[in-house]
């Protein structure tokens, strides 16, 4: 098992890619300075790879992807994608949470072009509709254009939404537990989906999950976070091969990264 390294050194998977994304001291306190949420971190991450967080419920995980996304401000640090700041939503930026959040009232189609007709109009996103289609496609909804979400089930709707953050094309994906309400089978199967639509994109990913399996089996890295106000306490280089598969969970390996993880984690609760 890899011995802890710190933050900034971190041999990261790819790691010739380029930095992406470079966070610097950044904190953030609600309440005037009274809910010290988040402690300094600093953070990069390389063109193509793709990490994880992990830490207890209310440590700062959440604020900390609001901070990278640009929707929440830092009380400390910098955010920067791309040589340039971070100050509010950017279109390189995709962002997936929890729940589907579709609207009822349009169609499946209608919902993966939404972003589009919200930022180009209508016109510019009727002009994407073949794309679209093919996007739901490559998740597995040929045939569900004209379907309204209450049409379909919770991982269809995932799917959807998943095609929804794509459209747009973001290098950057920032994931807020977006498979967490699926049962374990559908999960599983969004998890290998997800990887095969980042390793074909060459996409980044940020992912905030509560499942240590989940990720082991997704990242080149795992972060894990102390307690509230939460902080890096170690980044796990996982070096397992690509493209993963589910048959790899049943590797001793994997389960060797899982436990030390849990360890570490277990150590971070006592300690903090
Ligand atoms: N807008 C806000 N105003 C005040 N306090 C907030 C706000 N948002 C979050 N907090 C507090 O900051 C802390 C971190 O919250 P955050 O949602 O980032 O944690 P989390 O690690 O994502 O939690 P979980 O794993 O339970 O989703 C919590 O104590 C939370 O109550």
């Amino acid at each position: 098992m890899q011995s802890a390294i710190p933050v900034a050194e971190q041999p990261v998977g790819r790691s010739l890619a380029r930095p992406v994304y470079q966070l610097r001291n950044v904190s953030k306190s609600y309440g005037f300075g009274k809910i010290r949420a988040l402690d300094p971190v600093d953070l990069d991450l390389r063109q193509g790879s793709f990490s994880s967080v992990i830490g207890p419920s209310g440590c700062g995980k959440s604020t900390l992807l609001k901070i990278m996304a640009g929707v929440t401000p830092p009380t400390t640090g910098s955010v920067i994608l791309d040589g340039k700041p971070v100050l509010g939503a950017r279109r390189e930026i995709g962002m997936m949470y929890q729940q589907a959040t579709l609207f009822p009232w349009l169609t499946a189609l209608d919902n993966v072009l939404l972003p589009i007709s919200i930022r180009d109009g209508k016109a510019a996103a009727n002009a994407r509709r073949k794309e679209a289609q093919a996007l739901l496609e490559l998740v597995g909804l040929k045939g569900f254009d004209k379907v309204y979400p209450r049409q379909l089930s919770g991982g269809m709707a995932q799917r959807t939404s998943i095609c929804r953050m794509l459209i747009t094309e973001p290098q950057v994906l920032l994931l807020d537990e977006p498979f967490s309400a699926l049962d374990e089978l559908a999960r599983d199967f969004m998890n290998i989906e997800l990887q095969r639509i980042c390793l074909s994109r060459n996409a980044t990913a940020f992912l905030i999950t509560h499942s240590i399996p989940e990720a082991v089996l997704l990242s080149d890295v795992v972060y894990i976070m102390s307690p509230r106000p939460g902080k890096f306490l170690e980044a796990v280089p996982i070096e397992l091969p690509r493209p993963r598969t589910l048959e790899m969970m049943t590797a001793p390996e994997f389960g060797e990264y899982v436990r030390y993880i849990r360890s570490r984690l277990d150590e971070g609760a006592v300690t903090a």
